[in-house]
């Protein structure tokens, strides 16, 4: 890994699976000085808590449908519940912590997405509040943030988690972001077998969106990834939050999951 500084995108998928250990790893990396800040998702604690509503769950091209009642129940699972047990399992094994919403301090402005005709209040990113997550760092804590974003209206957006963390690697420049998931890698059938791809190419990556092996919510994190190697960030992986030391070896070694680099 090059500069100090990464930034890991959470998934849903994986949270409640993760290990202590994952956080001891967060915990030692901050004690030698390196710098990790979290964005994290929440899709399907989200779907439950609506389940439990009775407000079912649509999705458009991998985005939340959202209306104002369907942003009340995300910003609550999101900002409130899955930020706050992120923060707190932190703590209880050592690292410091402080959550935010993509609202507080103006940290990630959104705009509507194009096609919000057919998805609602879905934002994009257009600005990321870079000095509050660097003061942050500077106090001694990992920023750990959630996909909430604001307009100079206060108008709030449901932001793809994927694609708020790769608005904040680009924002903050940093050269590695790490995609946590739940599965090893990108995966591909070969002679009959699912195989993890080690490295992909841009190339690759349109083709097999195009084929449909890459499908569903694998296509936001591919795409992020390529938008923000567009800019400073100099690679991503797509690792499985349950491997052993998992962080640690995308940090030191990065011989784990899949590297996207510009290509
Ligand atoms: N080529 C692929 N390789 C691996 N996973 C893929 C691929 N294409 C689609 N997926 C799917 O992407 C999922 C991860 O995305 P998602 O469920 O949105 O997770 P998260 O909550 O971590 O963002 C995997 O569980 C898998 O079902
Ligand atoms: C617009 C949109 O779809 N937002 C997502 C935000 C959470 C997310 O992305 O969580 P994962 O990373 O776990 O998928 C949603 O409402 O589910």
């Amino acid at each position: 890994m090059g500069n100090r500084r990464f930034v890991m995108k959470c998934g849903g998928s994986t949270l409640a699976a993760l290990p202590d250990a994952f956080f001891e790893d967060l915990r030692d990396m901050q004690a030698k000085g390196i710098e990790p800040v979290i964005v994290h998702g929440g899709g399907p604690a989200i779907n439950e808590t609506l389940g439990k509503l009775g407000i079912e769950s649509r999705f458009v091209g991998g985005l939340r449908v959202t209306d104002e009642p369907t942003l009340d129940v995300v910003e609550m699972v999101l900002a409130g519940r899955i930020n706050k047990e992120i923060v707190r399992k932190l703590q209880k094994n050592g690292a410091k912590s402080i959550g935010l919403s993509g609202t507080d301090g103006k940290l990630i402005v959104a705009k509507p997405v194009e096609n919000a005709h057919e998805v609602g209040l879905v934002g994009d990113v257009i600005g990321v509040n870079s000095t509050l997550v660097e003061g942050i760092i500077q106090l001694g804590f990992i920023p750990v943030i959630a996909p909430i974003g604001i307009d100079e209206a206060g108008q709030r957006y449901n932001i793809n988690a994927d694609t708020a963390a790769g608005a904040v690697a680009s924002e903050l420049g940093v050269d590695t972001m790490i995609v946590v998931t739940d599965v090893p890698g990108i995966m591909r059938t070969v002679d009959g077998k699912k195989v993890v791809l080690p490295q992909v190419t841009f190339e690759d990556l349109e083709e097999m969106i195009v084929s449909e092996e890459i499908y569903g919510g694998m296509i936001p994190k591919v795409r992020a990834a390529m938008s923000c190697l567009h800019g400073n960030v100099k690679e991503v992986l797509i690792v499985d939050g349950s491997a052993e030391r998992v962080l640690s070896r995308a940090v030191t070694e990065g011989d784990i999951g899949t590297r996207i680099v510009r290509s």
